[in-house]
């Protein structure tokens, strides 16, 4: 019998899927499964209840929501024996999309039952974990903005962007990786581990959640014309075709923002603002077991 934990973020994407304990009861049947459901209720809650799930011991805990969800969920799993589990019912739903498991019910659970496992890499950056991507420029400040919007959509999240692009001021950076240091104003500093952003889109797509690399993906700050080049780019996954774009692997690095106090970042999706102006970000190889 295989003991199975749910938890579900009931406003993931726009919060219209109807994933609950009776639905899962049907794919999952009681002859063969032991499932428990929760529902988190608030931002950060998933943390609480990964928490108190791992102390029944279940042989994996599945995420139910978009990335935000599955960093919480998958951030309690690292150091365990647990796998994770992904239903994708996000908005951008990037680390998904990457693992190529689908959003339609039936097959991820299929995915979930059949139980084949890989392990990816796991980024750090100070004390937090992230499974898909960080930054700390202009997409810092997108996801800040598309918070703030009531509805989690492509819409907003091109909403987010356009006033972000007016808005923006880039700040000094000292990025310090691979016996290297660079001091510029950049417009991007976005390190990813996933070759898709969300929504499709990516900076990356010839990351790889396996190398043990992570990618790191510089540009600075540009005109109106470059950036409307560089949308194009990012949506059409051509980041490669423009060249302004720097792209570089690496396995750590440590960003300073000596201007600042506090540091605006984006992790997997999410904003937080740090209390200190500098950031050590590393990874961890195979941290993390996924039904894939
Ligand atoms: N009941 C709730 N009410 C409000 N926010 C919640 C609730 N449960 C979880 N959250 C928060 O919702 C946020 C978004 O969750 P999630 O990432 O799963 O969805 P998404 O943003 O639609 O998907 P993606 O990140 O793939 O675009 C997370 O920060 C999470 O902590």
């Amino acid at each position: 019998m295989r003991y199975i934990h749910f938890i579900i973020n009931p406003i993931s994407g726009k919060g219209k899927h109807n994933i609950n304990k009776t639905e899962l009861e049907k794919h999952f049947p009681k002859e063969s499964f032991k499932i428990e459901v929760d529902y988190s209720n608030y931002k950060k809650h998933a943390i609480t209840l990964t928490k108190k799930a791992i102390e029944n011991n279940p042989n994996c805990i599945v995420a139910c929501g978009g990335d935000g969800t599955i960093n919480e969920v998958a951030s309690c799993l690292i150091n365990t024996k647990i796998k994770l589990g992904i239903i994708p019912v996000g908005s951008g739903n990037g680390l998904a999309s990457n693992l190529s498991i689908p959003k339609s019910l039936d097959k991820a659970t299929e995915i979930i039952r059949k139980d084949n496992t890989k392990f990816i890499d796991v980024g750090k950056v100070n004390e937090q974990y992230f499974f898909s991507n960080v930054g700390v420029g202009i997409d810092a400040l997108i996801i800040k903005k598309y918070e703030s919007y009531t509805k989690r959509t492509l819409m907003s999240y091109v909403r987010a962007s356009i006033a972000s692009s007016i808005q923006f001021t880039p700040m000094q950076t000292i990025l310090s990786f691979n016996n290297q240091i660079i001091n510029t104003k950049t417009l991007i500093v976005f390190i990813s581990n996933s070759n898709e952003m969300g929504y499709g889109m990516s900076l990356t797509p010839k990351a790889s959640l396996d190398d043990g690399k992570l990618d790191l993906v510089l540009v600075p700050q540009l005109h109106f014309l470059e950036k409307i080049t560089l949308a194009m780019s990012v949506i059409f996954n051509k980041i490669e075709k423009f060249k302004i774009a720097q792209h570089k692997l690496l396995e750590k690095i440590s960003i300073e923002m000596p201007d600042k106090i506090f540091l605006d970042i984006q992790i997997d999706g999410e904003f937080h603002n740090f209390k200190t102006n500098t950031i050590e970000i590393s990874m961890i190889k195979s941290g993390l077991e996924i039904i894939v």
